[in-house]
Parts: C-alpha cells; sequence; structure tokens
C-alpha cells in the first residue's frame, strides 16, 4: 500500500497508468459522527493498534516486530518521529539507516498495518528532551512548546521539510497514514499556549491539506489546555484508571464520533535507582476488552518497547532528577528481544472475539546465546586519549560553559583548572545551586576522587597542589522528557567552589567518544598513569568470535559500576550495574558478527572497575535486580557542614 512513487515513464504512458492505479480518490478515512464511528472508504472501521517505535529498534528488526504485531491482531501501528533524531543541527537532516522514517512506513505497510502517526513536535515518549533537538537551548531565554517567535520559526522550518515528504503516505493519497497527532500532551504543559495549538493545526493543515484527520491525545486533566477546536480529541489511560469517567470528560469535548484511547498503558517505563515497573496480564487485558465492547479505538502503549541505545534516554523530575533506564521493555507484550510474552497472547484472544485476525502461529522466541566470561584488557585512562576524544581541542572560559554553549548534545564533556595554590588538608569541593547537570566524575592530576550527582551527591573532600590539574568529566544522563518547568541545561551550571574560592578560569573539552571507539583499530595501549582502585574514566575492551549461528544475548557486566558500552562500534547505552533494576544490556544477533570473525566489545567504566574485569552474556535478561541503596543529600542551607544523606533504598 505504499505511495506510487511517480515513475519516469514517457508522458504518453503517464494518463495510461492512472487509469490501472487504485483511485487515491476513492480512499478514505473520516469520523462517522452521526454513528460514533470511523468510516475507512465508507465501511465501518474500529482500529486495534500498538505503539513501536522506529528510533528504538535497528532497521534490520523492523519487518519482524511489525510482522508480530499483525499476527496478534493489530490492524493499525502508531509511532512518534523525534524531532532531535532527524534534524541533528540546524538544517541538518537525516533520514538514513534507522532513521529511515519512510522505509519504516514501507514496512509497516508491507505487514499490512495502517499508521497514526505522531509528529510532534514535542513527543515526550521517555525520549531525550522529548523529541526536541537540544540546539534549541543556544537561544537559552527560548520559551519552548510556546508561540515564542524563536521556537516557532524552528518548528515551522522543520515541520516544511518533513511533512511534504509525509503527504504522499496518507491514506487518501494512496498511502498508510490515516490519522496525524499535533503535539503530545499539550494539556499537561504549563504554557496552555493556544496560539501556539493553533499555529501548529495551521501549519499541519497548509502542508498536509484538510482531509487527513488531525487529533491531540491528553491525560483527563490535560483535556481543557491540550483540546481544539478542529483537531479530534482523543484521552490516554491505563488499566487502573476509571475508563467510564475518562470517556464521560472525553464526551464533553466530542459528544459525537468514536471513543479513541491513544495510549492504553500495557506497561510503565523504568527509572535507574526504582524498582522495575510491571502491568499485569489479567489488569491490562481487561481494560482492552472494555473499551473494545464500547466500540472504541484503541492503541496500546507500548506494544514493542525495544531500547535506548546509545545516550538517547529521556528523564523526569519527580521530587527528583530520574533518568530513564537503556531498557525500554515497557513489560510490554513483545519483549526488548521481539519475544511474544503470555500477555501478547492474552490480548490477542480478547482482540479475537471483536475482530478477524490472522491465521497462523506467531513466530516463537528468537534463538538465545551465552557467552563468556570474558577477560576484557585495559585501553587506558579516559584522559589518555583526550587529543582524540577532542581533536580541535578545547574551548576556554573564566566560567564553566554548558553543553548547549560548546554545542555538544549528548554524552560527555571534560572541564578542566588548574589549582592556582597548595591545598594540604581535604578540603570540601562542591557546586553551588545543585549546579551538577548531571553526574560528575573527579580528578586530581589524574587520581580519580569521587563522584557528584544532581540531587543526589553535593561535595567531595579534595587536596592537591599548586598547578595541579582538576579533572571534572561531565555526564548528560538525558534530558527531561516530562513535566519540566525550565529547560534542561547539562553540564557544570554553576562554577565550582574549593573551600572559600569560587574556581575559575576553564577548559571545555566536548568529547566525541563514539568516533574513537568506532575508529579504535588499534590504537596503541596506554598503561595506566594511576593503577589504582577505584580507577575512574576507563577504557576496557576485548575481542571474541561467535562459533557457530548464535542468537540474541544479553550483556551483564558483573562488579562493574556505570559506564557506557559499544559493540563493534555500535553503542549499546548506559550501563549502571551498581544502581539497577536494569542489570543486563539487549545484545540484538545482527549487531555480532559470525563464523569466527571478531567482535569487540568497548566499556567506558566510569566509576569502579571491579578485580576481575570481565564480562558475561547471558541467554536472558535481568531488569528487576534488587536495589542497591541510593543515597540522597538535602541541599543544607548552611554548606559548612556537610548535609546528612537521607538513606534511599531504590524508590
Ligand atoms: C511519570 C510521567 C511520565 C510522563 N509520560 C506519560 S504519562 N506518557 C504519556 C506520553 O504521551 C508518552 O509519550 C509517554 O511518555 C507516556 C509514559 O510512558
Amino acid at each position: 500500500m505504499a505511495p506510487k512513487k511517480p515513475l519516469c515513464l514517457p508522458a504518453l504512458l503517464l494518463p495510461l497508468l492512472t487509469l490501472l492505479l487504485p483511485q487515491a480518490g476513492t480512499r478514505s478515512f473520516v469520523v462517522d459522527r452521526e454513528n460514533d464511528r470511523f468510516l475507512l472508504d465508507g465501511t465501518p472501521f474500529r482500529y486495534v493498534s500498538g505503539s513501536l517505535h522506529y528510533f528504538r529498534v535497528p532497521r534490520v528488526l523492523w519487518a519482524d516486530r511489525l510482522f508480530k504485531m499483525r499476527m496478534s491482531g493489530l490492524n493499525a501501528v502508531q509511532f512518534y518521529v523525534p524531532w532531535n533524531y532527524h534534524e541533528p543541527q540546524p538544517g541538518v537532516y537525516n533520514f538514513n539507516g534507522s532513521r529511515d522514517l519512510f522505509a519504516f512506513l514501507n514496512e509497516a505497510s508491507l505487514a499490512n498495518l495502517l499508521v497514526i502517526l505522531r509528529p510532534g513536535p514535542y513527543i515526550c515518549a521517555e525520549w531525550d528532551m522529548g523529541g526536541l533537538p537540544a540546539w534549541l537551548l543556544q537561544k537559552p531565554d527560548i520559551h519552548l512548546r510556546t508561540s515564542d517567535p524563536a521556537f516557532l520559526a524552528a518548528v515551522d522550518s522543520w515541520f516544511k521539510v518533513l511533512l511534504p515528504k509525509l503527504y504522499p503516505w496518507l491514506y487518501h493519497n494512496g498511502g498508510n497514514i490515516i490519522s496525524i497527532q499535533v503535539e503530545n500532551e499539550y494539556g499537561s504543559y504549563r504554557a496552555c499556549d493556544f496560539s501556539y495549538m493553533r499555529h501548529l493545526a495551521g501549519l499541519f493543515r497548509a502542508l498536509l491539506g484538510d482531509r487527513i484527520l488531525l487529533f491531540t491525545t491528553d491525560g483527563p486533566e490535560g483535556l481543557k489546555c491540550g483540546s481544539l477546536q478542529g483537531l479530534y480529541t482523543t484521552v490516554d489511560f491505563g488499566p487502573a484508571d476509571n475508563m467510564t469517567k475518562i470517556f464521560g470528560l472525553l464526551r464533553v469535548y466530542e459528544p459525537h464520533g468514536p471513543l479513541v484511547n491513544s495510549e492504553y498503558y500495557t506497561g510503565w517505563l523504568d527509572y535507574w535507582g526504582q524498582n522495575h515497573s510491571t502491568r499485569s496480564v489479567l489488569a491490562v487485558t481487561k481494560g482492552l476488552e472494555s473499551m473494545l465492547k464500547l466500540g472504541a479505538s484503541v492503541n496500546m502503549y507500548m506494544f514493542h518497547g525495544g531500547t535506548n541505545f546509545g545516550y538517547w534516554n529521556g528523564a523526569d523530575e519527580k521530587g527528583r532528577f530520574l533518568p530513564i533506564t537503556t531498557s525500554y521493555d515497557y513489560d510490554a507484550p513483545i519483549s526488548e528481544a521481539g519475544d511474544p510474552t503470555p500477555k501478547l497472547f492474552a490480548l490477542r484472544n480478547v482482540i479475537s472475539e471483536f475482530q478477524e485476525i490472522p491465521l497462523g502461529p506467531l513466530p516463537p522466541p528468537s534463538p538465545k546465546m551465552t557467552l563468556g566470561p570474558l577477560t576484557l584488557q585495559l585501553d587506558g585512562d579516559l584522559l589518555a586519549f583526550l587529543d582524540f576524544l577532542c581533536p580541535q581541542g578545547p574551548i576556554s572560559s573564566i566560567l564553566p560553559m554548558s553543553f548547549e554553549a560548546v554545542k555538544q548534545d549528548r554524552g560527555f564533556v571534560l572541564y578542566r583548572t588548574y589549582l592556582t595554590y597548595t591545598v594540604s588538608e581535604p578540603t570540601q569541593f562542591w557546586v553551588p545551586n545543585n549546579g551538577v547537570h548531571d553526574r560528575a566524575y573527579v580528578m586530581v592530576d589524574g587520581v580519580f576522587q569521587g563522584v557528584l550527582e544532581r540531587n543526589m551527591k553535593h561535595q567531595l573532600f579534595l587536596m592537591g597542589k599548586v598547578g595541579a590539574k582538576l579533572d571534572i568529566l561531565l555526564e548528560n544522563m538525558g534530558r527531561l522528557s516530562f513535566g519540566s518547568n525550565s529547560s534542561d541545561f547539562k553540564g557544570l551550571l554553576e562554577p565550582p567552589v574549593l573551600g572559600q574560592t569560587v574556581l575559575s578560569r576553564w577548559l571545555m573539552f566536548p568529547l566525541k567518544i563514539d568516533k574513537l571507539v568506532k575508529r579504535w583499530f588499534p590504537l596503541q595501549l596506554k598503561k595506566r598513569s594511576h593503577p589504582q582502585v577505584p580507577s575512574g574514566p576507563t577504557f576496557y575492551s576485548t575481542k571474541f568470535p561467535i562459533l557457530g549461528e548464535g542468537g540474541d544475548t544479553f550483556l551483564s557486566l558483573p562488579g562493574w559500576t556505570k559506564g557506557q558500552v559499544w559493540i563493534n562500534g555500535f553503542n549499546l547505552g548506559r550501563y549502571w550495574t551498581k544502581r539497577g533494576p536494569q542489570e543486563t544490556l539487549y545484545v540484538p544477533r545482527p549487531l555480532l558478527f559470525s563464523r569466527g570473525a571478531l567482535n569487540k566489545i568497548t566499556l567506558l567504566e566510569l566509576e569502579n572497575v571491579p578485580p576481575q574485569p570481565q564480562v558475561q552474556f547471558l541467554d536472558r535478561p535481568i531488569l528487576n535486580s534488587t536495589l542497591h541503596k541510593t543515597y540522597i543529600y538535602s541541599l543544607s542551607a548552611d554548606t559548612q557542614g556537610a548535609p546528612e544523606p537521607m538513606e534511599l533504598s531504590g524508590h
């Protein structure tokens, strides 16, 4: 059902050809307000849809996941388009490889799935900055998600590239997109800026025409500011919510037309340091059955969650900054590794009571493999590779500069200064205003001193001679993706204080670590400048063959603390074994070479290397480990006294 690409045929043939093509004009997807239903090509239609985010699944696995969704009885797939995934710098666009949104649309078409598209500009989704590009914050006073002209200019420029590309994919033009969402749960955002929403609706209409169904989605408390005349109003809620009450509220805004739940939560997200989230099969299936009995159209969020590879996870603020884990398994019907779960079969049974489902079995779980333990070799301290990691050299400034100011969106920036006097006693070192965004690994002359963490750990005690190098590796743990009352700038947002001295004269090194890891064949090994434990930011790696066919696997890092992993140069994501609840990282089989070719695993361990630097590949995930105790340090008014830690056992 992919739109017919204009063929470069001799002009006289084209009229003949159009007689053969399905007449786009006969295709339609509309709301029938008289009978509270959708009509597809004039016949009553209800969608049973599932969310799958192409940006969380390697492209080679898209067809497999979409096929499983179709075989589960779904007739539509819903997905976001993350702006920051496709416009890495202003005016630079990327729709290639795993970012080829149109290839994904085509795969959905081949799987016989209609599409419910949610292009934002904000998408939430536990994705870095809710999909908004970090470069927007290079204008620090920008008002995101409002009619701020600076924000709207960037939005217009992005949508004038994206939306015309989507036009041929609209259902009535021969494609598979039946509806498009404007913004995302705007009613949950503090701004409540109706001119912003009207601007977006006008832009979508101008670029997509007046036939496509445009809609909004909000929780029950967000309908007032999130809905807009001319956009079809839908809601989102989970199995524990009061469906009658919420659909009753929805009827205030949409007295006629089909009831729609655009995000029916089949599970939930995980935060580092919090317990693993699950939703029961019984509750999820009962809720779906009740909605289908009402004739509602439903999208299950998520049907397949996938993974936050690289640095792409977002974060929430619930009393404190809470980064989302690398796994986006979501306790969804299709597991992170793409396996059907009992929840999928239970939901499939419910769907089969209401509509035809494809005959035939679901594919079985994919083959899994175990491997190891593998012993990793030391490549060297991160500091030893500074020339490679920051080839253009540092930026200098009296005060430390943010990630956005040095144009580094994600990952790490090294901040360096030199002690201008000798500190002979352990002396309090801290950053005012909770100004570490988000974690700082502190070294003096290359010797690791410890960690500062946003909301969690506010001070260390340092010593050093005059002229000693004070290095702070600053980690961006992912930008707030929901409910932020201010822009989530990253980096050292205030100048650190040592004793009574505000430290100034800083060098900032934006680090291109992924580039180094990709080309690391073979950089000469660097011996440790200071063989010690804890080690601080250090690279380890090894190579290994896979004998036989192999399979999907789950990387376990027993005894390691926190860091980043690459397999054959692919950034698998963050690990945080010390904090949990996730203790393994999903390794899709297609990332691995087989038939004896050597694979390479590279770790950047940020804190403590275990005495035995080994890793293991398991045949099952561990996403719900018992949490280690974490402490939150209240910022005491008087910074002289060490703030008392409050013990926080993982919640
Ligand atoms: C803890 C609140 C997180 C906010 N997000 C909520 S309510 N959700 C609605 C949001 O639209 C979707 O993108 C997802 O972010 C989903 C949670 O998975």
